[in-house]
């Protein structure tokens, strides 16, 4: 096929996520898998059990996913991108370790890893490589070839992965009664982590929240434009968890949400950027938790989509495919990036967004596989 985008030297595309429950016997081995040596107190962990009861012990991420699995599956068909795209979780079937093995026996040698996590840090990116590395040992352990992975660069910044939450952030504007919609203020919405690894995240520290910052920017500058109207907008943290006398990124959005109200702020958009898909701490933390602080106080409040499998985000997927497969061939593709930041690194260096203990990661600049 002479139309045919280039994949080599790449056999197969990896998605890789988090995994939920499907099930109300799933939740208490789902919250094992995730908790293991986290330090979690027990009490957080019974409370999030309960998020997930209340949805009958289900999370939409893995549908969201098989979604976003076929969503690349028909872009790459559409456009002669011949990759097969495979899917495997960190905390729940189907395992990583089960899809590398299906991606082995396919014949890949080499691999491509996105993640459903735009950000750099440890939970969003280093952990993912440690379970690459641990997935990798074990199929090493069976007799299996291990392939080499690689993990595409963060898409935070490209416009596949903005275009949509602004759209979605005008629709939840939409939502919201006119007489407060240009007063409103946009509250950037991501998963609270500790501010140590925070600090510590990216190839120089800092990355976490400067690139939620560019993203955010991006967006509020969209709606701006889109709507003529100027917002007042923030970075706000959710679904902290840990140990009290840690400190993880603040403000909280539901403490956000009081600071609004006692301001005079007439309405809010809150909006996912952290996130891939609605997932469960989307729709427990804030569409359950939030939206009723909101109601209590009194404050008209809408919430955004995420990019889900949106067809924009799936070409975006493609692109970056393109470009990494280019550059590793040799060439210099253009490498597409919003904001201020510019497109992110290719390969994590040595060090990028530590462990409190360090174990072998793949899929980097130190990864102990080639
Ligand atoms: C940065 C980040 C992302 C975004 C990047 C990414 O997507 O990867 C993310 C996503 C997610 N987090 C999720 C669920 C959980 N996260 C937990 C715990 C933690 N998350 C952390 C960070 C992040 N988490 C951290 C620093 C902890 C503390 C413990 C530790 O250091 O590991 C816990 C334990 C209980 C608790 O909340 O305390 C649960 C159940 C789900 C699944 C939702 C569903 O089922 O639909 C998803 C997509
Ligand atoms: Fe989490």
């Amino acid at each position: 096929m002479s139309d045919a985008l280039d994949a080599r030297p790449y056999d197969a595309l990896l998605l890789l996520s988090f995994g939920g429950p499907e099930g109300p016997e799933d939740v208490v081995p789902f919250l094992e898998n995730v908790t293991r040596g986290r330090g979690i107190p027990r009490e957080r962990l019974e409370e999030v059990g309960r998020h997930y009861y209340r949805f009958g012990g289900v999370s939409p991420i893995n549908a969201q996913n098989r979604a976003l699995a076929e969503a690349l599956r028909k872009d790459f068909a559409a456009h002669g991108l011949r990759l097969p795209v495979h899917w495997g979780n960190r905390n729940w079937e189907p395992y990583l370790t089960d899809a590398l093995r299906d991606v082995v026996r396919d014949g890949a040698r080499r691999v491509l890893v996105l993640t459903t996590s735009a950000y750099a840090s440890y939970s969003g990116c280093r952990q993912y490589r440690e379970n690459l590395a641990e997935s990798l040992a074990a199929l090493e352990a069976e007799g299996l070839a291990p392939p080499r992975v690689d993990k595409l660069r963060h898409y935070f910044n490209h416009p596949g992965f903005l275009d949509p939450v602004t759209d979605g952030v005008l629709a939840a504007l939409g939502r919201l009664p006119e007489a407060v919609r240009d007063g409103a203020h946009l509250a950037f919405c991501t998963h609270s982590i500790p501010t140590a690894s925070a600090e510590t995240s990216g190839p120089d520290g800092g990355a976490y929240v400067a690139q939620h910052l560019d993203a955010a920017r991006v967006i509020a500058a969209a709606v701006r434009e889109a709507t003529g109207v100027d917002r007042p907008w923030r970075l706000v943290y959710q679904s902290r968890s840990g140990s009290p006398q840690v400190p993880w990124l603040e403000p909280d959005v539901c403490d956000h949400l009081e600071d609004l109200h006692g301001s005079g702020a007439p309405a809010v958009v809150m909006i996912p950027v952290g996130f891939v898909s609605d997932h469960m701490e989307v729709l427990y933390d804030l569409d359950t938790e939030a939206m009723a602080k909101a109601e209590e106080l009194g404050l008209p409040a809408a919430r955004s989509a995420t990019v889900g499998d949106d067809p924009r985000f799936a070409a975006a997927v493609r692109e970056l495919v393109r470009e990494r497969a280019a550059t590793e061939r040799g060439e210099r593709p253009r490498r597409c990036a919003l904001g201020t930041l510019g497109p992110s690194h290719d390969v994590c260096p040595a060090g990028c967004c530590p462990a409190r203990t360090p174990k072998p990661a793949a899929a980097g600049a130190d990864s102990p596989y080639a």
